[in-house]
């Protein structure tokens, strides 16, 4: 059974429509890769395959059943989003990287979490650092380190690299790449060219709001 399937979505917001007739199947494991121009819609694509938002129009199922009828605490475990705009909370980066096991009612794994941060080189020192005087590059590490804490079973990602050199790039792509292989499954929202081609077995292009093609990449 597919994971996740749209048919026939359209979302409109402000008078305007967004997603016009959107039809897409994902399975368990999958690596898409989602492009298209500014303004296309892929965000709201996003948005939707978490239920952030709902579809005007058309349904979206997760393993068969409407996600509506999802319970939303329960879908926000199996299903992650991380933010274009790394949106962190609390005082410390501490606060971030504890509130997945806060969620849970788990302990916290205090070796798995310093692990993650060195994989990304934040070492131990950064979980009392206060998350106002991040620079743009830490906060988008350390999102993602809150984001990629507990394998959920689909990984939303908008634009996860945008405020990170090459070299952290490279380091985040692998640590997805490593979660994908565990079969979980990959969107990612990109505007690099390169990077949308080098991982994914899918190209889905948006465009104006529409499916413009989807692509076998392998
Ligand atoms: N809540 C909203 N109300 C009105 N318009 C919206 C809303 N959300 C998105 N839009 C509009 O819908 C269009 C698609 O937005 P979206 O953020 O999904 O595009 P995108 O492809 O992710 O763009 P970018 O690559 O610039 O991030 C844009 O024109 C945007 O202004």
């Amino acid at each position: 059974m597919e994971q996740l399937t749209f048919r026939d979505v359209f979302y409109r917001q402000g008078g305007k429509e967004i997603l016009k007739d959107v039809s897409a199947q994902f399975s368990a494991g999958d690596f898409v890769s989602i492009v298209g121009p500014s303004g296309s819609g892929k965000s709201t694509f996003l948005r939707l395959c978490c239920h952030l938002i709902s579809p005007t129009e058309g349904k979206i199922f997760f393993h068969g059943k409407d996600m509506l009828q999802e319970d939303p605490i329960g879908l926000r475990k199996k299903i992650s989003y991380c933010f274009q705009e790394p949106v962190l909370w609390g005082n410390t980066v501490e606060d971030n990287v504890a509130f997945p096991y806060r969620v849970r009612d788990r302990k916290i794994d205090r070796e798995k979490i310093v692990s993650l941060l060195a994989r990304f080189h934040l070492d131990e020192s950064y979980l009392s650092h206060e998350v106002k005087g991040l620079s743009g590059g830490e906060k988008q590490r350390i999102s993602l380190v809150r984001t990629l804490l507990f394998e959920p079973e689909i990984l939303l990602l908008d634009e996860v690299t945008s405020a990170l050199d090459a070299e952290n790039a490279e380091l985040v792509e692998k640590e997805i790449l490593r979660m994908n292989r565990k079969g979980v499954t990959v969107l990612w929202v990109t505007h690099n060219d390169a990077q949308s081609r080098k991982y994914a077995d899918r190209l889905l292009t948006l465009e104006n709001g529409r499916i413009q093609s989807s692509e076998e990449i392998k």
